[in-house]
Order: C-alpha cells, then sequence, then structure tokens
C-alpha cells in the first residue's frame, strides 16, 4: 500500500502535524483508548477491535463456508442486503469490486423496495445487518421480508440471515425466530466495521472471495506499527495535517481505480467520524475539483490528486480506518461516536407520532413544490438563492429521499447504444442536479439518497462546521408499502425522515429548503430544466 503526495503543500501540512503524531503508532498498536484524551477514553475503550480484525475475523471463515455451501444448494442466487451506513457500504464496494451482484436495501422508498421484492423472490436470501439491532430501516425490511415469505409459502427462517452485536434486540427477535445469526465483535463501531461480520457475511453470499480482502489487510499490521513507511500514518497526518491548514474539502476521485465505489464508504468513515464539535473534514464524492484554496483532492490509483493512494481493497480499508483514526486525533474529536445522528431520529419519531398536517408549500412550480423559507417565485429563483446562500467556505448539500434505481426506467429509443442509454439515464436522474449546480458555483456541492446519507454525512451536516446549505428533493408516493407491525407506511417514514431532518437542520440554523415532486417524472426533469437556468 503506498500513499503518494503530490504536492508540496501536502507534504507541509502532513509534517506540521508530525509530532504531534509520533508516537501513535505504538500506541494504538498497543491498543491504548486515552489517545483521543480522556473525554473520548470510555467510548475509545471499546472501539479499537478493528484493528485485530484481518485476524479475528478468520474464525467466521467455517462457519461462513458452510452458509454459502447451503445457499447454492438450494438455489438462492439472489442476496438482498437491509442494512444502514456501516452495516452495507463496504458489501457493496467489496461486491462491486468482485464484480457479484449483491441487492442493498438502504431506503425507505416504497418503489425502490417494491422492486427488489418483485425480484425472484423465491430464490432470495436476506441478510439483515443492523449493530445495534433497532435501525428503524433495517427492522422495517425485515418485517416486510418476514410477511412477503410467508405469503409466498415460504419460512423466512430458511431465507433471513442476521448478522448483529451480542446482545441486541435484533439478536432477541432472530433467536426467537430460528434465523441464522453471526455475531460481530462488539468492540468494532459501524463505521470501522468492513472487515467483521457486516462486511464479510453478505459479500461472502454474493461470492465474493473475503478470505482475500483478511489478506490483504493482514498484511498492513506489520506497517501499521512503524513511524516510517506506515501509510495509515501518511494518510492520516496529510487528511489531518490539510484540513488544519484549512484545506477540509476532501474531493475523493476513483474515476481510473479498479476498486468500484470505495469513496462512498470512505464518506461514511471521514464524515461521522471527524465531522462533530463544529470541527471535521466534508468528503466530496463524484465531483470535479474546483481548485478553490480548501480543496484537498485523494485519487485512488491515479496522478489526478494531491495525494495518491493505491492499494489493494483490504489494505485501503485498514488504511483508511487508522488514518481517520489518526485525523481525529490531529483535529481533536472522538472519531468513534457520532452525537448528532440521534437528533434526527428524534424528530423523525416525533413527526411519525403526530397527526399529519398539511403544511402550505412557499411557492408552487408545475410538479414541484417548494417547502421552507424562500423570497423567489420561481423553481429556478430558488435554487439561485441557495448558491447565493452557501458561505465563503461552505458547501450545498443536495439530498434526495427518492428511488435511486428510477432513472433506469427511463424510456431509450430503440436500438439505442450505450451512449444514448446514458444520456436517457442521467436526464431522468436526480442526481444529475449535483452536476449541473455544481457549476454554478465555486463551491463543492455534494449529493446523498436519503435516509442512506443520514447514516453518514448526515453527522457532519448537524455537527461539522456551521457553513452548510440543503436542498432535499421528496416525491409523491404512488404505491406504498405497509411495515407489518406498526403503524406507519414506508411512504409515511421516509416523508417524516426528510422532515425530521429538515427539523434538525433548521434548529441549528441552517438553511434548508424542501422541494416535494408531486410527479416524480416530470418533478425531475422540470427540476434540472430549471437549474440549466440558474
Ligand atoms: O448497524 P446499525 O446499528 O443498524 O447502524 C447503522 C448506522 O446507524 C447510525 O446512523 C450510525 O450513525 C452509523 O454509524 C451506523 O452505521
Amino acid at each position: 500500500m503506498d500513499v503518494t503526495y503530490r504536492e508540496e503543500g501536502v507534504a507541509e501540512a502532513a509534517s506540521s502535524v508530525a509530532a504531534r503524531l509520533a508516537d501513535a503508532p505504538a500506541r494504538l498498536a498497543a491498543g491504548e483508548a486515552a489517545l483521543w484524551g480522556a473525554a473520548a477514553e470510555p467510548e475509545a475503550a471499546v472501539r479499537l477491535g478493528w484493528l485485530t480484525l484481518p485476524r479475528t475475523s478468520r474464525e467466521l471463515l467455517p462457519e461462513l463456508d458452510k452458509l454459502v455451501e447451503r445457499v447454492r444448494a438450494e438455489g438462492l442466487d439472489h442476496v438482498v442486503l437491509a442494512g444502514m451506513g456501516g452495516s452495507s457500504l463496504a458489501p457493496e464496494v467489496i461486491c462491486n469490486t468482485a464484480d457479484v451482484p449483491l441487492t442493498v436495501l438502504d431506503t425507505t422508498d416504497p418503489q425502490q423496495v417494491r422492486r427488489a421484492l418483485d425480484d425472484r423472490l423465491d430464490r432470495t436470501v436476506v441478510v439483515v445487518a443492523s449493530k445495534s439491532g433497532s435501525t428503524v430501516e433495517t427492522d422495517s425490511h425485515r418485517r416486510i421480508y418476514e410477511e412477503a415469505f410467508r405469503s409466498a409459502g415460504i419460512d423466512p427462517s430458511d431465507r433471513i440471515v442476521v448478522v448483529t452485536d451480542p446482545g441486541s434486540p435484533l439478536e432477541q427477535a432472530a433467536i426467537e425466530a430460528g434465523y441464522t445469526i453471526f455475531l460481530a465483535d462488539p468492540e468494532v463501531g459501524g463505521r470501522y466495521s468492513a472487515l467483521s461480520a457486516f462486511g464479510l457475511v453478505p459479500s461472502a453470499l454474493a461470492g465474493a472471495e473475503v478470505s482475500e480482502l483478511l489478506d490483504e489487510a493482514e498484511e498492513m499490521l506489520p506497517l501499521l506499527r512503524l513511524t516510517e513507511g506506515n501509510p495509515g500514518l501518511a494518510l492520516g497526518a496529510a487528511l489531518g495535517g490539510a484540513a488544519l491548514a484549512g484545506r477540509d474539502k476532501l474531493i475523493l476521485e476513483d474515476q481510473l481505480s479498479e476498486i468500484n465505489g470505495l469513496p462512498d464508504w470512505i464518506e461514511q468513515l471521514v464524515a461521522e467520524s471527524t465531522g462533530k464539535d463544529g470541527k471535521g473534514i466534508l468528503p466530496v464524492v463524484a465531483a470535479e475539483p474546483t481548485g478553490a484554496r480548501d480543496e484537498l483532492v485523494v485519487a485512488i490509483e491515479s496522478d489526478d490528486g494531491d495525494v495518491r493512494v493505491d492499494g489493494s481493497l483490504g489494505a485501503q480499508f485498514l488504511v483508511w480506518e487508522y488514518a481517520t483514526a489518526l485525523t481525529g486525533l490531529v483535529l481533536g474529536v472522538n472519531p468513534f461516536d457520532q452525537p448528532d445522528v440521534a437528533g434526527a431520529k428524534d424528530n423523525t419519531a416525533r413527526v411519525l407520532e403526530q397527526a399529519p398536517v398539511a403544511a402550505e408549500p412557499a411557492l408552487v412550480d408545475g410538479p414541484v413544490e417548494v417547502y421552507g423559507e424562500t423570497h423567489a417565485k420561481d423553481l429556478s429563483g430558488v435554487l439561485t438563492e441557495l448558491l447565493h446562500a452557501v458561505p465563503r467556505d461552505g458547501y450545498l448539500a443536495v439530498m434526495a429521499y427518492l428511488d435511486r434505481l428510477a432513472a433506469f426506467d427511463a424510456p431509450v429509443p430503440k436500438d439505442a447504444d450505450f451512449e444514448q442509454m446514458t444520456e436517457a439515464w442521467t436526464a431522468a436522474d436526480a442526481q444529475t442536479l449535483r452536476a449541473l449546480l455544481a457549476v454554478r458555483t465555486e463551491r463543492p456541492v455534494t449529493f446523498g439518497w436519503g435516509p442512506r446519507f443520514l447514516h453518514s454525512t448526515g453527522q457532519y451536516h448537524k455537527g461539522g462546521p456551521a457553513n452548510g446549505v440543503f436542498l432535499q428533493i421528496t416525491g409523491a408516493v404512488t404505491a406504498d408499502v405497509q411495515v407489518p407491525g406498526k403503524p406507519y407506511t414506508l411512504g409515511e417514514l421516509q416523508l417524516a425522515q426528510a422532515l425530521g431532518d429538515q427539523r434538525a437542520l433548521t434548529e441549528r440554523g441552517r438553511p434548508a429548503i424542501r422541494l416535494h415532486l408531486t410527479d416524480r417524472v416530470a418533478g425531475i426533469a422540470h427540476l434540472l430544466a430549471a437549474a440549466q437556468e440558474v
């Protein structure tokens, strides 16, 4: 694994924190929880298990091999993973990189959940992954799949595999239901769990060679003890040193990498670990560098950045975790907690408990309703206003509570080639808004699918520097899905999550506008057209 500084400023920034990090490798190797200060010590004391996962996770392999064999023998070839944040981001990268199919359910969008349910239920195995065992999205997916299996005459205990921490409410429910259970190491936090049962179980079921990941990570262990030639130290010093020097927007480039989708995983790790106490590093995924003075560009396997990081996927996981833990040390934050995630969750619960109040939109422009404080007269005016509201050192976050696969439903001309298909998908994709707005501002524009991002950048939005401006997108639900045993549907939960987060943001004085698409397809087209008029 190699970490190369390609720019003088980075080398200087890294060396400016070298003294502070000098004894960190030895103290980390000794598992010293006091490294991050007295306030963080109790949490750190039960959060350093990731340092030994390349060895300890091998215990899982025999049991996992047996499960994979059984599932194959039964002809179950559709693997669905229900899990949020740390419980699904690593398997997503592992499976994309290994080119094995995995359906990730980290959404409350009824349309997207229906897609998964309608896909080969008779050949589906579902991994329900939740460390805490109490995450509402994952609990809903479990209930929905249990009912779907039963209605199809399938015994859920033949099809549901649970990954959770010992003693969680999910473990209890799984024991009662007779599900196959993999217990994870409770001394590993969610976003540091790539090489634990959370990363390995779904990936192995989907067909990835997970023991190779452990080999790749294990090769790093001796290097991570060194003060010279330690890739984790080199990366942590660059991230932390650059952030202290004002370069706290981390542009992640992976266009030329054979690892597929690592920036989404890094995004959660860095945003949740550093974005708190008004400090932190904002990861920016899928964006072009703009050359702004607060940017640090890290490129995976390419020369397109200020820092170049080369290495296998298993090595990348461990080295980024190590680097992030050190970055927390440099910034003076606890890299193992997520103090501002709970607020949005509490607000969601409150919204669900209240009788629905029909709020009046501030403005309606075609199929798009605008909620929140605005003086604009139309949609492009709203977008202009938001862009102008971004502070000099700030960012705009676009958050779409929609079906992330909907763009692929866009009609493509008959006999279309790949380029024409891509054009049709891009024109129907909410993500395109990010790129359209990015060319109209000097500041970074991020994009997240809701509620997925709530378990990732959501922490930074609320806990990090107060310089974000927020644009939510929600959409009308035409075919909702009831959550069995709960008084709400997925559509209601999804909207409550958006409203809950909007409240959490506005309570902190952050500008937050919600655009509601009364017709999803027409709404996206209208919104993208409006962005082009800005
Ligand atoms: O694995 P779970 O307990 O379901 O948690 C899933 C996610 O929930 C929260 O949002 C945390 O902030 C994340 O770090 C975590 O990965």
